[in-house]
């Protein structure tokens, strides 16, 4: 970019926003800077301090500074967000003060809490503000809470137990181990069980943070030799929100004081929940004392949320955005935008970006347009054929079992499952699936599509085959 380009924008954005938002969101962010280009569509990298302030400019501003970037680049510009680089905190020296709000602050935000404002929140998140009263320092990303989190059967056990958790914590479940692959929402999840409880009790005292401020904080306190500071600041929560623990791998110290503020916690039955990539067992480098009590509580799986899902999380996140998604275009990105939410928003974004630029309604055309690239990546091969073939070869059945009438459970649920592939991956209506294999009805699709999604959410074997299979077909 042009160095004035994000001036320019600065400038505008400025003259648009309310002087405190401008002051407290864009003012501080350093220059965005543009990234290789694949298109005639300008990549834009902007760098945020920290996950709180990436949330809040992605759900309010992101879509903002897309238009005014287009408008003065004169071709549409795509916005990425992304995390900056950390800096570890200076180690201090002497009697230690109480915790340092620069430390404490990245990578979450603080409070939700009524009587603070955001702009308070956003600041003291880069430790550049006083930090609030220790009482409404809960670092809790306000934009996400139950109400945003679209529910689907893919997060429906996760979101049941989070309102449990948030309805009655310290009761069953504790712990709750919530766990999925990237971007399937789980740090939105655990942020709306904390939400949620603050507002139902504003004096509880909850935190949340990422594994990797836990492993920081213990080894400062460790170089400082403050461990009662980091025991009174763990120990007396009510709610304990810890994200990422898959980080604590090797981490030894870490994972003792980890272990013994899981300790203190659940004998005073405050509660804890914790996210990680994988289930406690396929945890690596962690102790076995240390897992086997996080599998003590609720373990619960966050899977990629199927069609519908992603379609209803499409239509409101345009609604958040101002804009009614029509239902077909919904559909049309959500089946080339599998892998996870985040991916999807990105494409939302793209298609929204490009329908501001172009001045033309949301429709398949333009999202078709918008989305080019990504599709002439992800719609290379996948066709019913490849799925048929695909999936007769992996349980070594014959191709044309798929159009036969032959009834054998063997044969029979390779077809099922390869019906589902062909609902999921490739843009065919129910009636042309059913033709593809052997000129079956449309319920029989329909049936198989709904039975093999449901039962992919309880049977681990049978989810793991289908990733496998979803994996070969994307090449
Ligand atoms: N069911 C959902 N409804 C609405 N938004 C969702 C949903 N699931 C995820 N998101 C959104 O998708 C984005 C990614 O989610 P989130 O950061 O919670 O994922 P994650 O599983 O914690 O990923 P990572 O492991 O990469 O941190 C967020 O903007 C979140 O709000």
């Amino acid at each position: 970019m042009t160095p004035d380009l994000w001036q320019r924008g600065c400038e505008r954005l400025a003259s648009e926003l309310p002087e405190q938002q401008f002051n407290t969101w864009i003012r501080p962010l350093p220059p965005a800077e543009v990234l290789p280009q694949d298109d005639d569509t300008m990549r834009v990298a902007l760098r945020v301090p920290n996950r709180f302030k990436l949330d809040w400019i992605r759900s309010q501003y992101a879509g903002r500074i897309e238009t005014v970037l287009s408008d003065l680049a004169g071709l549409p510009v795509r916005l990425d967000l992304q995390l900056a680089p950390r800096e570890l905190p200076p180690v201090r020296p002497g009697p230690a003060a109480s915790t340092s709000p620069a430390h404490d602050a990245a990578p979450g935000l603080v409070a939700a809490s009524a009587a603070t404002s955001i702009a308070t929140l956003a600041a003291a998140a880069d430790g550049t503000a006083t930090p609030p009263p220790a009482a409404s320092r809960h670092k809790l990303n306000p934009a996400l809470t139950f109400d945003t989190l679209v529910a689907g059967r893919a997060n429906q056990m996760a979101r049941t137990a989070a309102l449990h958790v948030a309805g009655a914590p310290g009761a069953m479940y504790n712990p709750l181990f919530i766990y999925g692959g990237v971007g399937l929402g789980k740090t939105h999840l655990v942020h709306a069980v904390g939400n949620a409880l603050l507002k139902d009790r504003p004096d509880a005292r909850v935190l949340y943070l990422h594994a990797e401020q836990f492993i920081s904080d213990v080894v400062r306190n460790y170089q400082r030799k403050t461990f009662d500071e980091l025991k009174a600041k763990y120990h007396q929560l009510d709610l304990l929100l810890i994200d990422d623990v898959q980080f604590f791998a090797g981490k030894e110290r870490t994972q003792e004081e980890f272990f013994n503020a899981f300790e203190a916690l659940l004998a005073k039955r405050a509660h804890i929940i914790m996210t990680s990539d994988t289930y406690p067992k396929g945890l690596v480098d962690i102790d076995e004392r240390l897992t086997s009590r996080f599998d003590a509580g609720l373990t619960v799986a966050i899977e990629p949320p199927e069609l519908e899902m992603r379609v209803a999380i499409l239509i409101q996140k345009a609604r958040v955005d101002g804009v009614e998604m029509p239902e077909d275009v919904a559909f049309f990105v959500a089946k080339n935008v599998r892998a996870n939410v985040r991916e999807l928003e990105g494409a939302l974004r793209k298609v929204l970006a490009y329908a501001r630029f172009t001045h033309k309604d949301v429709n398949i055309a333009l999202a078709r347009e918008a989305l080019k690239d990504l599709l002439s990546i992800q719609n290379r091969q996948i066709s019913v054929e490849n799925i048929q073939k695909t999936v007769a070869d992996f349980y070594k059945i014959k191709v044309a079992d798929m159009y036969s009438k032959k009834r054998p459970a063997s044969i029979a649920r390779p077809r099922q499952i390869a019906m589902f592939l062909a609902k999921e991956m490739t843009q065919k209506s129910l009636p042309e699936i059913g033709e593809l294999f052997g000129g079956r009805d449309h319920t029989t699709v329909l049936h198989a599509v709904r039975k093999i999604g449901g039962e992919r959410q309880k049977n681990s074997e049978l989810n793991q085959q289908l990733h496998v299979l979803e994996q070969t077909l994307k090449g």
